[in-house]
């Protein structure tokens, strides 16, 4: 049997990408301590997902598990691109371009960079890479507490002339952000819960 840990992600069974990816992100994301949040709020605990997502064996992890999650909720095949707000989304969806490109089994995935502010010199697009309008999309985020970041990512994208077809999340820290996204009209879908790393 392949070594989790050493194996290339694309040759692992889902559920052993799966458990390793959860295992790194209990052991290098988790930080207890107290935190104030993005949206303003403390808490005593923090997932540091960027430590995931720039990580050399969890980054193609979680490619892995987020297009599985995409596939098993059968948006691929069907959606083109993948991205979401800048900084926590952008390692996101390249892992999952990377993972799409790898995979083979339907058409690969774009990505995309939804910027904070309007750039205000070059081309001035809210919204980097390829063109997303009239596609249909999957708003991607490493965690969401609020729901605030990814909901900013999809009112661009819905500006764009994006499709949303869903938001997606690595790690699902709060009933809220579940709430914000549909209240929004928007499917939301977590790989994990914030239960299973053991905090
Ligand atoms: O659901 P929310 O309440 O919006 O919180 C979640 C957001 O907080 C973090 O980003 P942060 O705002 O720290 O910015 P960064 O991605 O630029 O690091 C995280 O990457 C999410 O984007
Ligand atoms: O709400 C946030 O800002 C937040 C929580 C968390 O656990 N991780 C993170 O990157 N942001």
């Amino acid at each position: 049997m392949a070594d989790p840990r050493t194996a290339p992600a694309q040759s692992l069974p889902i559920e052993d990408a799966r458990e390793r990816l959860r295992v790194l992100i209990r052991d290098l994301a988790v930080v207890r301590g107290h935190v104030v949040l993005s949206s303003g709020a403390e808490a005593d605990h923090y997932v540091d997902l960027r430590r995931i997502t720039l990580h050399h064996e969890a980054a193609p992890l979680v490619g892995r598990v987020m297009l599985d999650l995409l596939q098993r909720e059968g948006l691929v095949p069907g959606i083109e691109a993948v991205g979401g707000l800048t900084l926590g989304a952008d390692p996101v969806a390249t892992s999952i371009l990377h993972a799409s490109a790898a995979d083979g089994t339907s058409d690969p995935l774009d990505a995309f960079v939804v910027r904070k502010a309007n750039k205000a010199h070059g081309l001035q697009r809210r919204i980097e890479g390829p063109d997303v309008t009239g596609r249909r999309v999957v708003a991607v985020e490493d965690t969401s507490t609020t729901g605030g970041s990814v909901l900013t990512a999809c009112e661009a994208l819905t500006e764009a002339g994006a499709d949303i077809a869903a938001v997606a999340v690595i790690v699902h820290r709060s009933e809220a952000s579940r709430e914000t996204v549909e209240a929004a009209g928007h499917r939301y879908l977590a790989a994990y819960d914030i239960s299973e790393l053991e905090i």
